[in-house]
């Protein structure tokens, strides 16, 4: 179980030591039975683009090496995957419900996984994907935690969600790169309190100081989170007819729309992207200079993914949130997280957070101590094997700053 900052580069993190072990280990690839394939990793992710994107780097870092990557996603013509699936596949990266798809069709066996990696594990894990995940990893034909090595990676990992990925685990390490759920000081975060009836004049001011200071077209491009699809597409539209192109990508578009808005923005030829939360995790898009938080999320995890668009490898970025009432409940994680990573937090947010309590809307990381930063097993009340599993006298697990891991006993940490 890992945690990493947005744009610390964890796609690596898990995709090398995946690659490498399949060449080390000359695992016996099973020659396909018929029509079904036997892939040696699985690496599941919860958008369509995203799992595009690790199929992209994973073949980069295979180059050469004859380690075959496939990938599966949904809204695409299944045929055109099956074909690249009958040509071998090590490396399957795939999206859940079209894996199921494919498993339920027989075209994939999972017999032969040596390597499972969840990227965005804890969205994986979450209320949406959980049924999914449970199916594939626990219902099919996997083999057990422990005959395969499981990996779970995400910038953000609250406490219930660590619980559920424990289902999947045996003996686990945990790694934390940092705290747990905080962002990067590469970004500068900019809370503005604006009325929701002000928002579009707001953004509009924005975007024409952006231009007057030059910091507009393809060297800088602005992505632009709201709430809603149909809000997607009003706002989209109003840039347009108001000099500013723009695109969008929302889960009611078709797949060929999403990619085509997510090409023409990496372009530069909209150099603003108007997007819902599909948008909110992964995504690696280079010149993200301004993340525009239009409506807040409910969710403070959200929010770092969001901001995490820009302020990547090393580059410096922007994020600016619009504040009103109706986000009063994120007030006081915002506050804690912007005073975290050395960000000015404005008098009134201080206002607001002091009296509002933890647990508003759908902060989880607070359904108990503060930010959920650390590794569940030093909790008291997670009983399962916590005393055995540390009992060897390890480091401290969640150091600010540091690096830092928990570890079973016998168990060698890579920062050893
Ligand atoms: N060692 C490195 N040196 C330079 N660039 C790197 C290195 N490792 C990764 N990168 C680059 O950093 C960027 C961010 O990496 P990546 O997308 O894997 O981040 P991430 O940690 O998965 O972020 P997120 O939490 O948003 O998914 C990518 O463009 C990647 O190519």
């Amino acid at each position: 179980m890992a945690c990493a900052q947005t744009g610390s580069g964890k796609t690596a993190a898990f995709c090398f030591p995946i690659i490498s072990g399949i060449m080390k280990d000359q695992f016996v690839q099973r020659r396909p039975r018929g029509r079904v394939v036997f892939p040696l990793a699985l690496i599941l992710s919860p958008t369509r683009e995203l799992s595009m994107q690790i199929h992209e780097e994973a073949r980069k870092f295979a180059y050469q090496t004859g380690v075959k990557v496939v990938v599966a996603y949904g809204g695409a013509p299944i045929s055109q995957q099956l074909r690249d699936l009958e040509r071998g596949v090590d490396i399957l990266v795939a999206t859940p419900g079209r894996l199921v798809d494919l498993l339920e069709r027989a075209r994939v066996s999972l017999e032969m996984i040596k390597y499972l990696a969840l990227d965005e594990a804890d969205r994986m894990l979450d209320m949406g994907f959980e049924p999914q995940i449970r199916k594939i990893v626990e219902q099919m034909d996997m083999p057990p935690p422990g005959v395969r090595q499981t990996m779970l990676f995400s910038a953000t990992f609250p406490k219930e969600i660590q619980r559920l990925a424990s289902d999947f685990l045996s003996k686990y390490i945990f790694l934390a790169v940092g705290r747990v759920g905080s962002s990067t000081d590469l970004i500068v975060q900019r809370v503005e309190f604006v009325h929701e009836s002000d928002k579009r004049s707001h953004l509009m001011d924005l975007l024409h100081a952006q231009k007057a200071n030059g910091v507009h077209g393809k060297q800088s491009l602005t992505l632009v989170f709201v709430e809603t699809k149909k809000g997607a597409d009003a706002l989209e539209h109003w840039l347009y007819v108001n000099g500013f192109p723009a695109t969008t990508i929302h889960g009611d578009r078709t797949q060929q729309e999403r990619e085509h808005a997510l090409k023409s923005f990496k372009s530069g030829n909209t150099p603003i992207l108007v997007a819902t939360d599909v948008a909110a995790r992964g995504l690696d898009i280079p010149h993200v200079a301004h993340v525009v938080n239009f409506d807040l999320p409910n969710d403070i995890d959200d929010y770092v993914h969001r901001i995490g668009r820009t302020g990547r490898a090393g580059k410096t970025g922007v994020a600016t949130a619009f504040f009103n009432e109706n986000n009063a409940s994120l007030a006081r994680s915002l506050a804690e997280l912007m005073q975290e990573s050395n960000q000015e937090v404005p008098a009134w947010l201080s206002r607001y957070a002091a009296r509002s309590s933890y647990g508003g809307g759908k902060n989880r990381r607070f359904g108990g101590g503060r930010f959920g930063g650390r590794d569940i097993r030093r909790d008291s009340s997670f009983n399962r094997g916590a005393t055995d599993y540390y009992s060897g006298g390890s480091t401290g697990y969640v150091a600010s700053g540091g690096y830092s891991g928990g570890y079973c006993p016998g168990v060698t940490s890579a920062w050893d």
